[in-house]
């Protein structure tokens, strides 16, 4: 585990070798160790994060916005997922790979999630699914544990929902809250084994995270969850206008204009290729 940097936990960078299990979130809860998530959408970003120690790789239907360039996450499919899905798979080795759900893949009914979430986990490998909702979608999420499916929920800005939300924005301020805390519940009591809350107020996430067994994971929802997940576009500064609640970790964008314009301009003059890039 030597490239894993100094902040180890029995989590984070931790289960020498072996994949990460759901179980294993569950213990880092009662260890009260916070862990980091990360989206990931092929296979060498993924083994760049399994090698830096993240213990769970989310394959986000984000895939919609920052690989296929839509402007929601709602045209993404199934089909467009699925290979994304298996490259994270085969980049990675000691990860936790939790394939998002897409839009209407899901919500009609529990044998239409099971249908669903069999494709990830039979031609991806994939060994969670994630499906966004509260008490509405508890019976898929009933149907896919006792299946045998892990299942990460999602509550508060649901991105799949942007056109009844009027767009994305933070949810549970005020009354409906108690609602936010209910659906948390109910998906916990549904065998949940985690729940991604998503732009909600700090003091909320706090709350529900104090109220659940299973391992809260935030982005938008302040330092009070146990795990933290963004898009690693967004980290790395890849994303042109990132939400408030990114933290911008490097310039990726920056760095990759100037590297591909000294490329160019190296073409143009002739000082690439040079005599030690040629066959001789
Ligand atoms: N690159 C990327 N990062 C994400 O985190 C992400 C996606 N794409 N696509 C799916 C959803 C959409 N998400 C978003 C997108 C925008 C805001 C945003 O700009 N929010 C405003 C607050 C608006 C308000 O509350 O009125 C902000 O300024 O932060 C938030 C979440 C989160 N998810
Ligand atoms: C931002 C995370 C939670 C997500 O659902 C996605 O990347 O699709
Ligand atoms: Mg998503």
């Amino acid at each position: 585990m030597s490239s894993v940097s100094a902040a180890s936990t029995a989590l984070y960078g931790g289960t020498s070798g072996r994949r990460v299990t759901v179980r294993d979130l569950a213990t880092a809860k009662e260890r009260h160790e916070k862990w980091p998530m990360v989206t990931a959408y092929d296979a060498m970003t993924a083994k760049i994060f399994d090698e830096a120690g993240i213990p769970v790789l989310l394959v986000g239907d984000s895939a919609a916005m920052v690989v296929y360039g839509y402007d929601s996450t709602l045209p993404v499919t199934v089909d467009d997922l699925i290979p994304l899905t298996a490259a994270v798979v085969r980049g990675s080795s000691r990860a936790l790979v939790v394939a998002d759900l897409p839009f209407a893949s899901y919500q009609a009914s529990p044998q239409q999630a099971l249908e669903a979430a069999a494709r990830f986990m039979k031609e991806a490998g994939a060994h969670a699914v994630k499906l966004e909702g509260g008490r509405r979608v508890l019976s898929q999420v009933e149907m896919l544990v006792s299946a045998g499916v892990p299942v990460m929920a999602h509550i508060g800005l649901t991105p799949q929902s942007v056109n009844v939300l009027g767009g994305y924005r933070v949810q549970g301020r005020g009354q409906s809250g108690d609602e936010l805390m209910a659906d948390a519940k109910a998906l916990e009591h549904a065998g949940a084994f985690a729940v991604v809350m998503e732009c909600v107020p700090a003091d909320l996430a706090e709350r529900v995270t104090a109220s659940l067994s299973i391992p809260t994971i935030g982005i938008g929802a302040g330092g009070g969850t146990d795990a933290q997940v963004l898009v690693w576009q967004d980290l790395m500064g890849l994303t042109p206008r990132p939400a408030k609640f990114v933290k911008k970790y490097f310039d990726l964008a920056g760095e990759m204009g100037r590297a591909v314009r000294t490329y160019a301009d190296e073409v143009v003059s002739g000082a690439f290729p040079a005599p030690e890039h040629s066959y001789h």
